[in-house]
């Protein structure tokens, strides 16, 4: 496979993944018992199997390394066509393991596109993320302690503001299945996302190492999840879309 320029895989954007089971009816909910679905249940012991995986690889990147990745991937990044053309794009604010983003939401804010970063909504009910500009500073809040935007949050529906969605990922594979840490936060926000702005871009930026070939290590994936339309890696750009 090519490791530069960008490389087209049929993915199927905005498509739920099914392993191998029948489609739910939509009015079922997301949350079933897994010991009723086991193809589900195998899908989520992969799944934690893979996220320490890839946890134990993160853990061994010197800050050398996770420099010269970030000013990679940042270049990738910003010279992807849909990033190029977007006036609005959401991103995320990196914790120490991920795919840094700093340089990259600074180059942004030179370049005058808005950027919107996520807050984890604490409480009952489903994983919900609120969104906020991205004015530069941020906080740790929270009980997960993530670095998040002090201004004002303009509602989980503000995601659909977005042209490009740009997504953190635990891994992600060539037909563009993601997983991330678990809890379902961008699950939710991507299926709002698709539902009322299908024809914008999602994509995943992993490390090198975490982007997986289908073909031989496919990600697990489970039926709430949906697929992405590129992923970005500091060596790699794969794409569904030109
Ligand atoms: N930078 C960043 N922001 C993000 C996410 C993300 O993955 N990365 N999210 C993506 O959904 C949402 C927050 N979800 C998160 C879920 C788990 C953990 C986390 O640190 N989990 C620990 C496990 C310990 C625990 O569960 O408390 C870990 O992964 O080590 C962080 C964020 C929204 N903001
Ligand atoms: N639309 C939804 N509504 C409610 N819960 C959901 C929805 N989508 C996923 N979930 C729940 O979120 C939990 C985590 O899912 P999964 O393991 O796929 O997360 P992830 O993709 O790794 O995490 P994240 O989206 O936070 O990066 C699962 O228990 C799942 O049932």
């Amino acid at each position: 496979m090519e490791t530069d320029g960008t490389e087209v895989v049929q993915a199927q954007p905005g498509k739920p993944v099914n392993p191998g089971e029948p489609p739910r009816p939509t009015q079922q909910p997301v949350e079933q018992p897994v010991e009723q679905v086991p193809g589900v249940e195998r899908a989520r012991e992969a799944k934690q199997a893979l996220r320490r995986r890839v946890r134990r690889s993160r853990a061994a990147r010197t800050g050398e390394q996770k420099r010269a990745d970030e000013v990679s991937l940042t270049r990738r990044v910003l010279t992807h066509e849909a990033v190029r053309r977007a006036s609005t794009i959401a991103v995320y604010a990196s914790l120490p393991d991920e795919p840094g983003t700093g340089e990259l939401r600074a180059a942004l804010h030179r370049e005058g596109v808005r950027v919107l970063l996520p807050v984890v909504v604490e409480g009952e009910g489903p994983p919900t993320l609120d969104w906020a500009l991205d004015t530069g500073p941020l906080a740790t809040t929270g009980v997960l302690e993530l670095p998040e935007p002090t201004g004002e949050r303009l509602g989980p529906d503000a995601v659909t503001q977005a042209d490009v969605l740009l997504i953190p990922a635990l891994a992600v594979d060539t037909s563009g299945v993601r997983m991330g840490r678990g809890r379902g936060y961008y699950d939710v926000a991507l299926a709002r996302f698709r539902d009322l702005r299908p024809n914008a871009t999602v994509i995943a930026l992993v490390h090198d190492d975490e982007l997986l070939d289908a073909s031989t290590t496919p990600v697990p994936a489970e039926p709430h999840d949906r697929r992405v339309d590129a992923v970005i890696t500091p060596r790699r750009s794969l794409s569904s879309r030109a």
